[in-house]
């Protein structure tokens, strides 16, 4: 288990695999550079940014599923420490944003699509809600999609919600964090914190 966590009553949470842009999105969110586009997994524990004087907190998790030169224990206990982490603060947390990688995102919950097996981004998107953590998906990297809708709408399908995605605004944000185009984003986590009473964590995002 981490225990880093800095004594905040309002948090949001990125999670998400390994090298889709969850530091870099991080970046974007707070002006403070993060360890990007290393070794995959070389990030064991969380990122906490918080600031001063504000009962707030901004958490980049460890990425979890394949990683090169990482053994599958390894992998596991990091996962497993992503979900207690969050289990064990789910009243804390307002937001989790479960950041993808555009460009492959389907293609790799369709190869782990099978019977005895769960995809980890379809898993951890049911997990966030069985917790109580309202989910936002930040489909990152769309620089590099060129058929948005119709990947959109397929993550969508793959989610449970149905198409087309652009019902779904306030679950699912395509942005390239690369970019610095995270507009769609900050518009979803913003309609969770109001429905939460929270416009006064507005100027976060
Ligand atoms: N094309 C493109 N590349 C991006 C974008 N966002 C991040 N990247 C690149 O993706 C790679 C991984 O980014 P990170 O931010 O380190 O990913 P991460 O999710 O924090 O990875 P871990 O810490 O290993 O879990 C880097 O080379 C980034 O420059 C984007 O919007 N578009
Ligand atoms: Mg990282």
């Amino acid at each position: 288990m981490f225990e880093t966590r800095p004594d905040r009553d309002a948090e949001v949470v990125l999670l998400g695999r390994s090298n889709v842009g969850k530091s870099t999105l991080m970046r974007e969110l707070t002006g403070h550079t993060f360890n990007t586009g290393q070794r995959p997994g070389v990030t064991r524990s969380p990122n906490h940014y918080d600031w001063t004087s504000e009962d707030f907190v901004l958490t980049d998790l460890p990425g979890f599923g394949f990683m090169k030169g990482v053994p599958e224990d390894v992998r596991e206990d990091i996962k497993t420490d992503v979900v207690r982490y969050v289990e064990s603060n789910a009243e804390k947390i307002l937001v989790g944003i479960l950041v993808v990688d555009g460009k492959s995102v389907i293609d790799i919950i369709d190869r782990h699509s099978g019977e005895d097996e769960i995809p980890h981004d379809v898993e951890m998107f049911h997990f966030l809600q069985d917790v109580g953590v309202s989910p936002v998906v930040a489909v990152n990297k769309m620089d590099k999609v060129d058929d948005e809708d119709d990947r959109l709408n397929d993550l969508a399908e793959r989610l449970g919600m149905y198409p087309p995605w652009k019902q779904w605004q306030d679950t699912i944000a395509p942005i390239s964090a690369k970019r610095g185009n995270i507009a769609a984003l900050n518009e979803a986590v913003r309609e969770h914190l109001h429905e939460a009473n929270r416009d006064d964590l507005f100027k976060f995002f």
